[in-house]
C-alpha cells in the first residue's frame, strides 16, 4: 500500500539547509495499522505530505496506494484520505451537509453522496448530531466529523496527524474505539502519526519510529521492546554507598539510593542479582521489576527521551 525508497525532503532556508526527511524506505501492507512516532521536528508531518502529495520530495521515490506520488498525484489523491491537524470542517454547513458537499466534490452522485454520508455518520456515532454545524460540536465530535470526512470517497488507505491529540483522556478513547471500528467495517490500512506512546503501544500492530528524518526503529512494539529495550530492575538499599556498589554489580546506575538495571527478562534476572549483592554484603530494602516502554526503546536508541520536549507520554 505505500512503498517508498530513499524518500528525501531538503529545505532551503535563507542559504541554510534543512534536510527534515534523510532518504526513507517504508513498505506498509494493506490492511496495516502503523503508528509513526517520533520527537518534535524528527520528520513526521514533512514525511506523511509527501505520501499524501502535498509537498513533492527532493530526492527517492514512493508508490502510494499503487501509484507514484510524483506523476501520479492525483490518483493517489483519489485513493488515500488525509485527516490532518486542523479541522477540515467548514463552519457554515450542518455535518450531514458538510459530508454531502464532500461526497459531491469527490465525484459521488447526489443520493450516493448521502448515503455514504449516512452511512459514515453511522460508524461515527455523529447520527444524533448531523443536522448540527461543526462549531458546536465537542472536540471529539469534531475529530470525528473530520474522519468521516477523510472517508467519504472510501479510500483504501487513511492518514491520520495526530488523531488524539488535544483530547481529554475519554474523547481519545472514544476516537480510538472509532478507528478500530471503521478499520473492521472497511478493512482499511491506516498509517497514523501520534505523541501518545501508550496509545501506539496498545493500538497499533507496527511501529515505526522517525528520528531525525531517519527510522530507527520499525516493528510490532513488543519485538522493540523485548530487542531494543529489555525489562528494568530498580532497587533500593539503605545507603548511597551500597547502592553505588549496587549498581556496579548490576552494571547499571545510582541515584541517591536508588538504583537500576536493564535486563533481558527481569524475573529471572532478579533473584541471580539479589544473590550477588547479598554475597557482597549489599541489603536490597526493595526490588521491583518493569516492562519497557516504547519511550525507553527509544532512549535505548538516541539516549533522549521521546517526552524530553514535553511530548505527552
Ligand atoms: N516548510 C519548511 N521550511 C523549512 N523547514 C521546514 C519546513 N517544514 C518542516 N521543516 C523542518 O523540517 C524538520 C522536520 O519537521 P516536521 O514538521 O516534519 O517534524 P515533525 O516530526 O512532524 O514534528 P512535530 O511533531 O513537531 O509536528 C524540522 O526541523 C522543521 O523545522
Amino acid at each position: 500500500m505505500i512503498h517508498a525508497r530513499g524518500l528525501t525532503r531538503v529545505f532551503k532556508v535563507k542559504k541554510q539547509t534543512v534536510e527534515a526527511v534523510r532518504g526513507i524506505d517504508l513498505d506498509v501492507e494493506s490492511g496495516q495499522l502503523v503508528a509513526f512516532l517520533g520527537p518534535n521536528g524528527a520528520g513526521k508531518s514533512t514525511t506523511l505530505r509527501m505520501l499524501t502529495t502535498l509537498l513533492p520530495p527532493t530526492g527517492g521515490t514512493a508508490t502510494v496506494a499503487g501509484h507514484d506520488v510524483g506523476r501520479e498525484p492525483a490518483k493517489v489523491r483519489a485513493r488515500i484520505g488525509y485527516v490532518g491537524q486542523k479541522s477540515s470542517a467548514g463552519e457554515n454547513f450542518r455535518a450531514r451537509d458538510e459530508l454531502v458537499i464532500q461526497g459531491r466534490a469527490y465525484g459521488l452522485g447526489t443520493s450516493q453522496a448521502r448515503e455514504r454520508a449516512d452511512e459514515l455518520l453511522d460508524l461515527l456515532d455523529l447520527g444524533p448530531l448531523a443536522q448540527r454545524k461543526p462549531g458546536t460540536l465537542s472536540g471529539g465530535q469534531r475529530r470525528r466529523l473530520d474522519i468521516a470526512l477523510g472517508l467519504i470517497h472510501r479510500p483504501d488507505l487513511l492518514f491520520l496527524d495526530e488523531p488524539s491529540t488535544g483530547l481529554d483522556p475519554q474523547s481519545r478513547a472514544d476516537i480510538w474505539t472509532h478507528i478500530l471500528r471503521l478499520r473492521e467495517a472497511y478493512g482499511t490500512t491506516l498509517f497514523l502519526t501520534t505523541h501518545y506512546l501508550e496509545e501506539a503501544d496498545s493500538m497499533a500492530e507496527r511501529v515505526v519510529i522517525i528520528d531525525n528524518g531517519r527510522i530507527i526503529a520499525d516493528g510490532t512494539a513488543a519485538q522493540l521492546k523485548n530487542d531494543l529495550a529489555g525489562d528494568q530492575i530498580t532497587i533500593t538499599t539503605d545507603t548511597e554507598q551500597e547502592a553505588e556498589t549496587a549498581a556496579r554489580i548490576g552494571d547499571g546506575t545510582a541515584e541517591g539510593t536508588t538504583v537500576r538495571l536493564r535486563v533481558g527478562n527481569a524475573a529471572a534476572a532478579l533473584p541471580e542479582y539479589l544473590r550477588a549483592l547479598e554475597a557482597a554484603g549489599v541489603k536490597a530494602a526493595t526490588a521491583e521489576t518493569t516492562r519497557p516502554t516504547l519511550d525507553d526503546v527509544f532512549l535505548t536508541l538516541t539516549g533522549r527521551s521521546l517526552t524530553d520536549d514535553d511530548i505527552p507520554a
